[in-house]
């Protein structure tokens, strides 16, 4: 049984009847149409052959120019709604999928392939829309114009009716069949191949340089080659089966033709009815069955549209994992920059016993942290990797949950919305992301009320004045993922970044990651200097020894355990994080 979250993507997909009916509506007339456009032309030169006098045959000749235009005026506002009514759904869809996935992100989102949410959200979601224009619209349409028309040629000959009838029966099922025992495998398997292709190009393009270095660029190019070419070769697979199927509905729209005639001939001979009707009973089967042809085709995209309804149920997670904070439906308010304490004795930020783990892992990350920061305080936090100093910061900036205790300016984190959290502690981030655009965009989405002038001198106090100078300015572009910028001038951008946001707690996680021992030194000296400027408190992680004429306090991390370092001794026996290291005076 498909899956109830399936089943709500499906549902979610079908734009809302008052918008969707004008299409379908607009669809049957314009089929419609089309069958009565080739009836009235049929019965009009059969007649007309006879030569009668004109005054018969005017109103036909009246009824094929109002079929040919309202079947084109008909099927263009079909379009129009029925693009119109899917359009907006997408819209929907899309936003509704990107506010699932923004509380799980950043570490909610570890497992999920870059290259299957770039598909989901682009390719999965634009198939859907399919939903409604290629599957509900044809299979209505195609529906009431077969039995229209059915009841029509009925009317006319009940042998032709019953004919027709049994041949769009075969067509369905046959065609059905057919196309579904050619085309299945492929249309399930093209958009999972479509994802698998642009993983591997989204690989390929961002890591060109280290693939170049070690020599594997040609072996990923192929596998990106051979992933475009399985791809191809599905999408082929299932064209194939299309053209297939329409050749056989036209063989049975062919049958279906010779059947009036086999009916048809004799019923003229006895006079029940006449040449033009004969003309009209062998001609309409050719119109109906074009678009009863659809309803094979209508299935397969079915198919399509489920494949693609499960990878997005696959992909974007139905819950939200343990570890990954979510807000309470009232959060407390942190009246800032008020709450903050003015005194420099009373903590900005105190953990108590705090422990925590990443999403979707059993094992905790941090144990029993606890550590107390002043209002301008500057801490260094040092350990080996892989120890929980990153998982630190990520509960710091509440990106993962906690249990224990986490007061910020003595309210109890969890009970503040998490981008309260984040307008008092920031992150300046382990490898700065860098937008592919100019300086200044690069700092205004911190503080979108920023001048120029505030740009230049933010610039200008994490070293980076004359560089901007050399640039010729903020307009000067930073490249893909900061490729024209070095790994040190990425870093001062982000600290640019996080001093215009204004917090009252940096986070620096490993700052000098990228750079030279020299360069490390200059721009830790930069961060704490351009920090304590402004009155924040710095939560330095490094691996670099930072000298002590810029720390406070020193601290270190050792398997989710955080105590004192022998430069900072605690006493015997109490140096885990059990303690809190308190005690270094505010300056
Ligand atoms: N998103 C994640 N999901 C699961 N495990 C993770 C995740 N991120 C890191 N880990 C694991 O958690 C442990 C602690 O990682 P963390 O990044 O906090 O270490 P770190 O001290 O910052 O290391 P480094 O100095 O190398 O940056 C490591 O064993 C790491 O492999």
């Amino acid at each position: 049984m498909r899956d109830a979250r399936v089943r709500a993507v499906l549902r979610g997909s079908q734009p809302p009847l008052r918008r969707f009916w004008s299409s379908v509506a607009f669809g049957v007339l314009s089929a419609a149409s089309a069958v009565a456009l080739l009836a009235a032309s049929a019965w009009l030169i059969t007649r007309a052959s006879e030569q009668p006098s004109l005054i018969y045959v005017s109103v036909a000749v009246v009824g094929v120019r109002a079929f040919a235009l309202s079947r084109a005026v008909f099927r263009y506002l079909e379009r129009l709604a029925g693009h119109d009514a899917a359009f907006h759904q997408l819209a929907s869809i899309r936003a509704g999928m990107v506010a699932e996935l923004v509380p799980l992100a950043p570490d909610g989102l570890g497992d999920t392939r870059r290259g299957d949410l770039l598909s989901t959200l682009a390719d999965d979601v634009d198939e859907l829309q399919n939903r409604s224009l290629r599957v509900i619209q044809p299979l209505v349409t195609a529906g009431i114009v077969a039995v229209l028309t059915v009841v029509g040629v009925t009317i006319l000959l009940p042998a032709a009716g019953l004919i027709l009838a049994v041949t769009l029966a075969l067509a369905g099922i046959f065609g059905t069949i057919v196309n579904g025992s050619f085309s299945s495998k492929a249309e399930r398997a093209i958009a999972t191949l479509r994802a698998e292709l642009n993983d591997r190009v989204l690989d390929l393009v961002s890591n060109l340089a280290v693939l170049t270095a070690f020599g594997a660029l040609a072996g990923e190019t192929r596998k990106a080659v051979d992933a475009g070419a399985t791809l191809t070769r599905a999408i082929r697979s299932r064209a194939s089966a299309a053209a297939l199927t329409a050749g056989l509905v036209s063989v049975l729209a062919g049958g279906a033709t010779i059947g009036a005639f086999l009916v048809g001939v004799p019923a003229l001979d006895a006079h029940r009815i006449d040449a033009p009707a004969l003309a009209v009973l062998a001609l309409v089967p050719l119109a109906v069955f074009e678009v009863f042809g659809m309803l094979p085709l209508a299935l397969g995209a079915r198919r399509q549209v489920i494949a693609s309804a499960e990878r997005i149920a696959r992909t974007v997670p139905a819950t939200i994992p343990a570890a990954v904070p979510v807000d309470l439906p009232q959060p407390v308010d942190l009246p800032l920059p008020a709450a903050l304490p003015s005194s420099a004795h009373d903590p900005v930020l105190v953990l108590d016993g705090v422990t925590a783990r990443w999403p979707n892992v059993e094992q905790p990350v941090l144990r029993g942290v606890s550590l107390r920061l002043h209002r301008g305080e500057r801490m260094v936090i040092e350990g080996p990797t892989g120890s929980g100093k990153t998982a630190l910061a990520h509960v710091l900036t509440r990106f993962i949950d906690y249990e224990g205790s986490y007061r910020l300016a003595g309210v109890e984190a969890r009970d503040l919305a998490q981008d309260d959290v984040r307008t008092v502690v920031g992150l300046c981030e382990q490898q700065p992301y860098l937008f592919d655009s100019d300086i200044r965009q690069n700092l205004l989405f911190a503080r979108d009320t920023a001048t120029d002038a505030d740009l230049e001198a933010v610039l200008e106090r994490v070293g980076l004045a004359e560089w901007l100078r050399d640039r010729g300015g903020l307009d000067a572009r930073v490249g893909e993922r900061g490729a024209l910028v070095s790994g040190g001038q990425a870093q001062r951008i982000a600290l640019a970044r996080a001093l215009l946001a204004d917090v009252s707690v940096l986070i620096a996680d490993e700052p000098t990651a990228n750079v030279d021992l020299d360069v490390a030194d200059r721009i830790v000296r930069d961060i704490v200097t351009a920090a304590s400027q402004a009155g924040t408190a710095v939560i330095l992680i490094s691996h670099v020894a930072v000298a002590p004429d810029l720390v406070d306090v020193r601290l270190r991390m050792e398997e989710g355990r955080l105590r004192r370092t022998v430069a900072d001794p605690v006493p015997d026996g109490t140096a885990d994080s059990d303690v809190s290291p308190e005690g270094v005076p505010a300056r």
